[in-house]
């Protein structure tokens, strides 16, 4: 361990976790909050979409959280705006003991390397990389976005993510073929991101400057920030769907088993209006994958939804027809026989 503590005595380690949309980031890093074992953990939380559900899904639970929404941190701040979150997390009252950045799914990972390297916050080090890998999607995306491959070849520890979802064969060629492209990085196969939390918090084990990978001062030296067109995230675009009015539940699953084309991703909360059925939904689709769950609304908050589409080429007005299409005109009465489509999809 080399826990800053409270005492400052060790600078305050700051470990990035990437990778692909819906690949298990948030899912791992509440577990990190779950199962922190007293150690202060504040948190640098990134989403592609003006709407930052990743931050809704761990507010509550941070120690301390600063959070950036619509663009990727590789390319929406600088060095000094890195700075500036690192400084606002690690300010000597805050008692933090580690800062966990969560990247977009589509931020370009060396770049956000780059950015912890050459921050000139005297109080921190960098924690390592974790990059997570689905393990039932990433061949089918690997194939489509082979800038994939780049990103765990910066990776000190890959978390393969999901093997609930693979058979064990599937399981050990994927641990074959991530371990090639990460330079023998260690790679832990779980599901839900549950990690043991000293794999992150303890110094990387595997060596930086070796053959196959870049060192930090070789990281340093390349221009920061100046080139982001061949990010992943170039390729993507999100769109924002915010309504008051009650979804209907029918409509909705219809559009989300079959989404508009080149939609990856879609995530938010719900609100569907059958009676019986007013708690808040949150919504998971990541490729061919549906998932719900149900929360409550928080006292001070409307029911109402607020849903994120990312993907690639996809055509906004057709997703944002799509989804005024769900609205439940005012005078139409819904019943619970039409929830059955979503609860076949809840904690699946
Ligand atoms: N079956 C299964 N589902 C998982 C696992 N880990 C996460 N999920 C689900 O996958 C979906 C996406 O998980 P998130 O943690 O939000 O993924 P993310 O990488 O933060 O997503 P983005 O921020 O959009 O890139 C959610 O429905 C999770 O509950 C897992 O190991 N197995």
């Amino acid at each position: 361990m080399r826990w800053r503590g409270r005492f400052g005595a060790v600078p305050t380690p700051v470990v990035i976790v990437t990778g692909f949309l819906g690949s298990g980031k948030t899912t791992l890093l509440n577990h990190l909050l779950h199962n922190d074992d007293g150690v202060r953990i504040g948190v640098i939380v990134n989403d592609f979409g003006s709407v930052n559900i990743d931050a809704m899904l761990v507010a509550g639970q941070v120690d301390a959280m600063v959070s950036l929404d619509n663009g990727c941190l590789c390319c929406a701040v600088d060095a000094s705006g890195m700075d500036a979150m690192l400084t606002k997390l690690t300010q000597p009252d805050s008692d933090i003991d580690v800062v966990v950045i969560e990247a977009s799914g589509l931020a370009e990972p060396r770049d956000l390397l780059r950015l912890v390297l050459a921050s000139e916050e005297a109080d921190i080090s960098p924690g390592g990389l974790v990059e997570v890998v689905d393990a039932a999607e990433f061949e089918a995306t690997r194939a489509e976005f082979p800038q994939l491959d780049q990103h765990l070849a910066v990776a000190d520890l890959v978390v393969l993510n999901k093997i609930d979802r693979v058979d064990d064969a599937a399981r050990d060629r994927l641990i074959d073929t991530v371990r090639g492209l990460s330079d023998g990085a260690p790679v832990v196969p779980t599901a839900h991101g549950r990690i043991d939390p000293r794999l992150l918090f303890d110094p990387p084990e595997h060596p930086r400057p070796d053959d196959g990978q870049l060192s930090f001062d070789e990281l340093l030296r390349e221009d920061l920030g100046t080139d982001c067109a061949d990010h992943l995230h170039a390729a993507f675009e999100s769109v924002e769907f915010r309504t008051d009015e009650p979804l209907d539940p029918r409509q909705l699953m219809g559009l989300l088993s079959d989404p508009p084309a080149g939609v990856y991703r879609v995530k938010g909360c719900v609100h569907f209006g059958v009676p019986g059925h007013g708690q808040k939904f949150w919504i998971h689709v990541v490729g061919g994958f549906i998932q719900v769950s149900r929360d409550d609304w928080r006292r001070d908050e409307q029911p109402r939804t607020e849903l994120v589409v990312i993907g690639a080429s996809v055509d906004a007005s057709e997703v944002l027809a799509r989804l005024r299409a769900c609205e439940v005109g005012g005078s139409c009465a819904l019943d619970e026989q039409s929830m059955l489509g979503v609860l076949r999809y809840v904690d699946a």
